[in-house]
């Protein structure tokens, strides 16, 4: 009811964009949204490459045969057949944690659709006509995904990383936080990971900064941008950053100040914005009020985290809409963890309300040291997969992405924290066995 209200006030309030075009799915790995539902088998020709063998497909069977003995990929002129043996062939299969490598999982491995007459627009229109045509992702597996480690990550593994996030589209990865190694020692290495990354272009690497010692220590190693965090319960200010929530405001308008005398861009977080691991539900006011002295004083950008992600759709909107009531909603970035698997919900809430920013973590990875039982950020590969379905556009190779994913979950020793990074490896490991 409540989500109703808002969205209806939001559809009266604002001119949204429009979607108006879908894009064809150029990928198998590319979600089925309602529009491909709809016009499934229109192609005449389509074709799927696995490197080196050549296979043709039996429309009866779903099935193919080798028919170039050193090649290895399959043409066929039924788009279903191949969508069918492809896309449905996983749930006959076992589970498979299957790893991604550049072989298995090629950037050559394609299956395309154009959909040229889409009957699906209008329900579309009339459901997700809020939601922007593009969303900016905020990649912050490097800085919150790893800074709950227990096991030191080598520097060189976060570097690579950060590469291949890059690599795979993403536009904004934040590196690091330069705070005190004794509250943090997996990010002790802060310097020398921002010193590494200063040749890789094509992408924006904030760092977290709680204060001035912080910031100074971030700009003299090279960052050219920086993100304070406050909180919206008094608690976790206390536990995460050892002071009350108005010291810690006092302390990031100093930082905000030197960051404005060296046109430093700032983003500030607001952690806890519908529950505390201390003090349980927190009320929309109290964010509302930390937002507005975060933009008064130069934040640039205003992420919303659900630290402990305790959040429904029920207690995110209105959270949004007090917030939306002080800073403008271009302004404004979302941070969901996915503790009750809420995230990509909330998400698509916040979507429709006018969000335009979305902060995920690769794989899934994190958890904040100083909120016990909070799980990892929503999964980067799921916040992409959802949005590719959506017909929003990220620039982000979801392919590539799951390289990474795939990167760092070897390193840390553990399978993907994401749905869509373990099924299409489900897909991956059946297409090859075809
Ligand atoms: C904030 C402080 C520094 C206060 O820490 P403190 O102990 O209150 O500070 P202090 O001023 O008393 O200094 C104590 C020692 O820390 C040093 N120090 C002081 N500042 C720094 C600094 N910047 N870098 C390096 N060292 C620093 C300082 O020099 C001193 O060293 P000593 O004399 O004992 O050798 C500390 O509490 C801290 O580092 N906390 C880390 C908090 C953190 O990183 N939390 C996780 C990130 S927030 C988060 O995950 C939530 C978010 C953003 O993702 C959104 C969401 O999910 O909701």
């Amino acid at each position: 009811m409540v989500v109703a209200k808002t969205l209806n006030k939001f559809s009266r309030r604002r001119s949204f964009l429009a979607l108006t075009s879908v894009p064809a799915m150029s990928t198998f790995e590319e979600p089925l949204g309602s529009n491909n539902l709809l016009t499934i088998g229109l192609d005449t020709e389509q074709s799927f490459s696995f490197g080196a063998f050549t296979g043709r497909v039996n429309k009866r069977a779903g099935s193919f045969s080798n028919e170039g003995g050193s090649g290895y990929s399959f043409r066929s002129e039924n788009e279903q057949n191949v969508r069918k043996a492809l896309l449905w062939g996983r749930q006959a299969n076992p589970r498979v944690f299957g790893t991604i490598s550049d072989a298995s999982y090629t950037p050559h491995c394609y299956y395309s659709s154009h959909c040229n007459y889409n009957p699906a627009r209008d329900v579309k229109h009339k459901f997700f006509g809020t939601i922007p045509e593009y969303v900016k992702i905020v990649e912050v597996g490097p800085r919150d995904g790893l800074q709950n480690e227990k096991e030191i990550v080598p520097t060189s593994v976060k570097v690579e990383l950060i590469k291949m996030l890059v690599s795979s589209g993403l536009p904004i990865v934040e590196a690091t936080s330069f705070v005190s190694p004794k509250w943090v020692p997996q990010l002790a290495d802060a310097k020398d990971v921002i010193k590494a990354i200063q040749s890789i272009g094509g992408a924006r690497f904030p760092v977290l900064t709680p204060n001035l010692k912080g910031f100074e220590a971030a700009i003299a190693a090279g960052a050219k941008e920086v993100a304070i965090f406050a909180a919206a319960s008094e608690s976790f200010s206390r536990s995460n950053i050892n002071c009350s929530i108005e010291d810690s405001l006092a302390r990031y308008r100093d930082v905000a100040l030197a960051a404005r005398n060296l046109s430093i861009p700032v983003r500030g977080y607001i952690s806890c914005v519908v529950g505390c691991p201390v003090e349980g539900a927190v009320p929309p006011t109290k964010v509302a009020y930390v937002a507005e002295e975060l933009l008064n004083m130069g934040c640039s950008e205003i992420s919303l985290g659900d630290t402990i992600g305790v959040g429904t759709p029920g207690t995110i909107s209105p959270m949004l809409e007090a917030v939306m009531d002080v800073v403008p909603v271009e302004k404004l970035a979302v941070h969901f963890h996915d503790t009750y698997a809420q995230a990509l919900s909330n998400i698509l809430v916040s979507l429709q309300m006018g969000i335009s920013t979305v902060d995920s973590s690769v794989s899934g990875l994190g958890g904040c040291p100083y909120a016990k039982g909070a799980s990892g950020n929503v999964a980067t590969e799921d916040v992409v997969y959802m949005l590719n379905g959506l017909g929003v556009k990220t620039n982000v190779d979801l392919r590539k992405l799951m390289l990474a994913g795939d990167f760092i979950c070897k390193n840390l020793g553990r399978p993907s924290g994401s749905k869509v990074s373990i099924a299409l490896c489900r897909i991956t490991a059946n297409a090859s066995k075809l």
